[in-house]
């Protein structure tokens, strides 16, 4: 087997690009309501009819025209008699004539004749009268038609997220059902002869596989659905019979492991016998370097490194903009801020470098240990610090940039 070992580094903005650029819709799918939290929006929402769609009262109170309270004060009260009373959800068939008021309560329509609230807390009660002691101005304490939305307003565009909000505003329209992004189907396949299963005893030399579970969380969090497939160890006709059958059940097939130079790393070899394009073997970044993308037919081949710090910030970095891409989403990038930070971290950046970190809204840290090979540092961050390629260290106080895990929504530029 030869398998080329010199290997030309990509930079990471650019490895994003070739990825996103190549991958295709999967199509649409309509799913009830209540199962589309976390999918993506495929069509523009727009409001089908003025949002509230009857002017109503905001208070529980009275509804009065408000030409009757003129001249009301502390000293010269103005009264006014009750000719109805309901509640959210009934209308009232009163129309109100001079002085005359319904008592109503929060969410009510507004009778006819009336343009103004009066709340509880503003009136005086006695029996079937009350008095106030302002005067109202037209539109007071009112709720109007159309206040939250009008009638042919485009509210949220096709490619979003589906968040609790969206629900809340499909349901408003009236959306049993909504058109979404099709999910990829997602095969996960950790390579190792080292990998043993989570429940299985150590034995010296092996260790368990922890990017297999991690990726489908990683995968969850997302709303995908993932086929778990078998542990493989490092046999390439083995290891090759899976893939293609993996790559024959799923859109997209992510591997760990087995990616870089070493006598055991077959996915290089797997690729070439695959006939697949390889969009990039090296990104200029670290961890992650050996990360490759290719794609074999209709199906996305993303080879993970096997180390876990690597793996998570290759899934993160790479998988999930393409995978958002997929469903036809428009925010593909994880959201970026920056932050100072609270901590020396004195190592050179010849390539651009992710730090597992802890970010607080205002400082961020190194979340511990920060090898490739580390796994306590991904369990204790919610963010990636990012230092440039070609920087030299960082000291406590310098500003640097931030990339927020585990949001709903990212963002539509890669930025950095
Ligand atoms: N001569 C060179 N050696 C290495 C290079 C290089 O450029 N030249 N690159 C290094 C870098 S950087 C990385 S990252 C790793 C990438 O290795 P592979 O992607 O080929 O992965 P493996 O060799 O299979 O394993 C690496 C490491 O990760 C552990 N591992 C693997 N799978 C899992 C899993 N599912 N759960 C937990 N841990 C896993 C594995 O036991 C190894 O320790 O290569 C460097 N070498
Ligand atoms: O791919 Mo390696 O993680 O750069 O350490
Ligand atoms: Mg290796």
């Amino acid at each position: 087997m030869k398998v080329e070992k010199t290997r030309t580094p990509v930079t990471v903005a650019e490895a994003v690009f070739r990825v996103t650029d190549r991958v295709c819709r999967t199509g649409t799918e309509r799913v009830p309501l209540h199962a589309s939290y976390g999918r993506i929006l495929a069509e523009p929402l727009t409001a089908t009819h003025d949002v509230p769609h009857f002017t109503r009262s905001p208070y529980d109170g009275y509804a009065i025209a408000s030409a009757d309270s003129a001249g009301a004060s502390g000293s010269s009260r103005v009264s006014f008699t009750v000719v109805d009373h309901i509640g959210a959800g009934e209308v009232s068939q009163a129309v109100i004539s001079r002085h005359e008021a319904v008592r109503l309560m929060t969410g009510a329509a507004l009778p006819a004749g009336a343009d103004a609230v009066v709340m509880f807390e503003q009136a005086v009660s006695e029996g079937q009268t009350f008095t106030i002691r302002k005067a109202f101005a037209p539109q007071e304490n009112l709720s109007l038609q159309g206040e939250d939305m009008l009638a042919g307003e485009m509210v949220i565009p096709a490619g979003r997220f589906i968040h609790p909000g969206v629900i809340a505003l499909l349901a408003t329209f009236g959306y049993a059902e909504v058109e979404t992004g099709r999910r990829p189907v997602v095969g996960i396949l950790s390579t190792g002869t080292e990998l043993l299963a989570v429940n299985s005893p150590l034995v010296p030399g092996k260790i368990r596989n922890s990017n297999g579970p991690m990726i489908a969380a990683q995968l969850a969090r997302m709303g995908i659905p993932y086929r778990m497939y078998d542990t493989e160890a490092d046999q390439l006709e083995d290891c090759l019979l899976t893939v293609r059958r993996a790559m024959a059940e799923t859109d997209c097939l992510i591997t760990t492991g087995g990616v870089s130079v070493g006598d055991y790393d077959y996915l290089p070899e797997i690729y070439k016998r695959l006939g697949a394009e390889v969009l990039f073997n090296k990104v200029a970044m670290r961890p992650g370097s050996v990360t490759t993308v290719a794609v074999a037919g209709d199906t996305f081949l993303f080879g993970l490194s096997g180390n876990p710090s690597a793996c998570f910030t290759g899934f993160e970095l790479f998988v999930r903009p393409a995978l958002l891409k997929m469903m036809g989403a428009d925010h593909l990038y994880l959201p970026r801020t920056t932050a100072v930070l609270a901590e020396d971290f004195a190592k050179a950046n010849p390539f651009t470098r992710f730090i597992r970190a802890v970010y607080d809204g205002t400082t961020v840290r190194p979340a511990g240990f920060n090898k490739s090979g580390a796994v306590s540092s991904i369990a204790r961050g919610n963010s990636l610090i990012v230092l440039p390629g070609g920087t030299r260290g960082y000291a406590s106080g310098d500003t640097v940039d931030v990339l927020l895990l585990g949001t709903e929504e990212g963002t539509d530029e890669w930025g950095l």
